[in-house]
């Protein structure tokens, strides 16, 4: 390490009095143990330095070597005069060392500890062991978390969100004794069933079992996989596929969606009638219904599937994004509904054959509807095309199925990893060959901004990237939108201009749904929400995820190195919470009832093991759901040479989000911050035109100037090769005439 730059410093790491000491094979053991130095390691001594309150900033251990040196002599530390790259490692320990690995993990995780005795204790209690303290601590995982997990929720006695609390844990958490969570949690899973003294308990099991099992069949599972009881004969005979086509035909139909009809505009109106007759007939095609952002094509699709539903046709809702799905009555993710592979490769099939309950399912469908479609590669549809006209016994696109896609080719493309421009283009379905066979419909009238007639106007001209460019593709942020850069300062400004009162107000799901803060990194969110948690009343709670890597028997990956590994689709190790603040699921756990990846939750109750929250958007707005810690793992990261376990609850907080995961939601006061510019495809597009009017979107940001120009400008990106292959203008006048005519 002689002369490495920045310069690196291992620290010890002892057991109390179980530190070594050099000493010359002539000096006498008396004087071994009398001489005071000898008592003294790096350890010690910065227990020392934290007693005499020196170190107030409140340092961890590995970063207390970037302000205070070692001096080897005087076994002393100094504070630094200069400022110095450092970098300080704890001496690694394997867990199979105990203790010494329990020590350790505390010292990661404890600011300025200032004894052995003081990591021992938590509170008034002075644990027996550092094992117990870490545990106590909430860093060390309790073999049985799973069942704590249950015995907790039960204690709220809401037995519908019990139920998908236990199928949820079958399916993510891997439970080693199913049987007994089954036996100790059956009665207070089935609380609600019982209505009268005369359902027999066989008809109570099974009914059970049939409702874990709807479940469970959304991630092609079954309750046979499970050491479960067995369903009866007569259960069983209600088939899957049955059940699967009787649970379409029993979803309810809303009568505001069902009325909305006669509030459609034209356009919505004329497309509203082209696909339902096309339905009612029993046409096969394959539409594409386009609309800029707001322009109510979400409005449409429920209107749509609210009269299909009426007339008892089956119409199967699902969308690219978790999100997207939350807001359809019904709603799936297309990956689950269609079971489609993961990673999607060009010959790829969907995983459902041709005696399968999907099958029978497609057969009696009426229509498919997907949402946000252009945010899909085009390999997945190709998969399902490819899989249907299999199962379904014909070469028709889609098997001869009603297809109505839906989307905004202006806004976000596919994610292609890594991916050029001419991939990400390559990723869309407008290259496809399926895309011959599409008949676009489009809509244009903004009736989210309906009454900001320039906004609307201006949100357009971003989208189709004719707004006038200045240097580097930087466009004119109206000034009365932006909030000047002044670094940390303006963050807090854009913070109160878009959550008033956050820190008095209680707040209603109205409130969140209608504020976010939205940037381009999930680092730039991670940093908005720590900034608005903190100001956020209420007492912190703090859960430490438990990490780990397959096989790794070397120890090579320590866990304060794994800790630190983030991930756009992991929650952190470090996850801060308070009671009523705001998070997002980064996991699709149970899409049917409103909890998928990028559905908005509210936190109502902390437990050890659990977490209690309500939905905060879609179809399923206030139902209170269980969220259990999961094992998620970081599959497909091409960066990193190893595959993390992260054992933790699979959120994160919300104030903000990245605009990728805001596509489709109509948010009525947005915070955009840009400390860096958009980089993709239709961001910027994407995350204004969340808003319903200029005045309630405030934009800040970093180097926005442009030379010889005064005001505000930033980067807008738009691919105008997919925008062309649409060829959204020749289609504008193309439904014009048909309208005329
Ligand atoms: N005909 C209509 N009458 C009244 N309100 C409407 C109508 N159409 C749409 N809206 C409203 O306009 C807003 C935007 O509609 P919607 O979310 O359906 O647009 P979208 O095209 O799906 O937007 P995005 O592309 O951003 O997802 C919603 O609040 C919706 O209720």
């Amino acid at each position: 390490m002689y002369q490495t730059y920045p310069s690196v410093v291992r620290l010890q790491i002892h057991l109390p009095d179980r530190h070594q000491v050099h000493f010359r094979s002539t000096d006498s053991l008396s004087n071994i143990l009398t001489n005071e130095r000898n008592s003294r390691t790096m350890l010690t001594e910065f227990f020392n330095i934290n007693n005499s309150n020196q170190n107030h900033r409140g340092y961890f251990y590995t970063d207390f070597p970037k302000h205070y040196t070692w001096n080897t002599n005087s076994k002393t530390w100094h504070k630094r005069r200069r400022r110095q790259k450092v970098v300080a490692r704890m001496y690694s320990v394997h867990p199979s060392e105990g203790e010494r690995f329990y020590l350790r993990l505390l010292l990661n995780h404890i600011r300025a500890p200032r004894s052995f005795q003081h990591l021992l204790t938590t509170g008034t209690t002075l644990h027996p062991t550092f094992k117990t303290s870490a545990e106590h601590y909430g860093l060390l995982e309790q073999d049985n978390s799973l069942h704590t997990c249950m015995r907790d929720a039960r204690s709220f006695q809401m037995p519908a969100a019990l139920r998908s609390l236990f199928t949820t844990i079958l399916l993510f958490c891997n439970p080693t004794n199913v049987r007994e969570l089954w036996n100790d949690n059956y009665s207070a899973m089935t609380e609600d069933y019982v209505t009268s003294s005369s359902v027999n308990h066989v008809y109570i099991v099974n009914k059970l079992l049939r409702e874990i099992d709807n479940i469970l069949q959304q991630h092609s599972k079954s309750i046979t996989q499970f050491d479960l009881p067995q369903m009866s004969q007569q259960f069983q005979n209600i088939t899957t596929s049955s059940t699967l086509i009787a649970e379409e035909l029993l979803l309810p139909v809303s009568t505001i969606d069902l009325h909305s009809v006669s509030s459609l505009n034209e356009r919505q109106s004329y497309i509203f009638h082209t696909i339902t007759e096309c339905a009612r007939q029993g046409n096969d095609g394959m539409f594409f219904i386009d609309g800029p952002a707001g322009t109510g094509k979400t409005f449409l699709y429920k209107a749509i599937i609210a009269h299909l539903r009426h007339a008892s046709h089956i119409v199967l809702a699902t969308a690219s994004s978790g999100i997207a799905a939350t807001l359809l009555p019904g709603g799936n993710t297309a990956h689950l509904r269609f079971k489609i592979p993961i990673p999607i490769e060009p010959g790829s099939y969907c995983k459902f054959g041709k005696t399968s309950a999907m099958q029978e399912l497609l057969q009696q469908c009426s229509a498919i509807l997907w949402d946000e479609a252009p945010m899909s590669h085009k390999h997945i549809f190709e998969a399902v095309d490819r899989s249907f006209r299999d199962v379904l016994d014909t070469n028709l696109p889609f098997g001869g199925k009603l297809i109505i896609m839906g989307g905004d080719f202006r806004q976000i493309p596919p994610v292609v990893l890594n991916g050029t421009v001419s991939q990400i283009i390559n990723a869309s379905i407008v290259t496809s060959p399926l895309w011959l066979s599409v008949r676009l419909l489009s809509l244009n009238e903004n009736m989210r901004a309906v009454n900001d007639q320039a906004f609307s106007e201006y949100l357009l001209r971003i989208g189709n990237g004719t707004e006038p460019t200045y240097a580097d593709g930087m466009i004119h942020i109206p000034t009365s939108m932006v909030i000047p850069w002044d670094g940390d300062n303006s963050v807090s400004v854009l913070i109160n201009n878009i959550f008033s009162n956050i820190s008095s107000t209680t707040t209603t799901y109205d409130y969140w749904e209608n504020r976010a803060l939205l940037s381009p990194l999930n680092e730039d969110v991670a940093y908005l929400n720590e900034k608005c948690l903190h100001v956020f009343p209420g007492e912190e709670t703090v859960y430490y995820s438990f990490d780990s890597v397959d096989d790794d028997k070397f120890n090579l990956y320590p866990q304060e190195f794994l800790n630190t590994v983030s991930a756009s689709n992991m929650p952190p190790h470090k996850l801060s919470l308070k009671k009523g603040a705001p998070i997002m699921l980064l996991r699709n756990l149970n899409p049917l009832s409103g909890l998928c990846n990028g559905s908005r939750l509210i936190c109502r109750h902390f437990s050890k093991n659990l977490i209690e929250a309500e939905i905060l958007t879609g179809q399923h707005k206030g139902k209170p759901v269980f969220l259990p810690r999961i094992p998620l793992k970081n599959t497909g990261d091409q960066h990193m040479p190893f595959e993390l376990t992260r054992k933790q609850f699979p959120i994160r907080l919300s104030f903000a989000l990245t605009i990728n995961k805001s596509q489709g939601q109509t948010i009525q006061h947005v915070g955009l911050y840009l400390p860096s510019p958009v980089f993709t495809h239709g961001q910027l597009y994407v995350a204004l035109s969340r808003g319903i009017t200029s005045a309630n979107i405030k934009v800040l940001a970093k180097n926005s100037a442009v030379p010889g120009h005064s005001g505000t400008y930033t980067q807008n990106i738009v691919y105008k090769d997919i925008l062309s292959k649409v060829n959204i203008e020749v289609h504008l006048l193309f439904c014009t005439s048909l309208q005329l005519s």
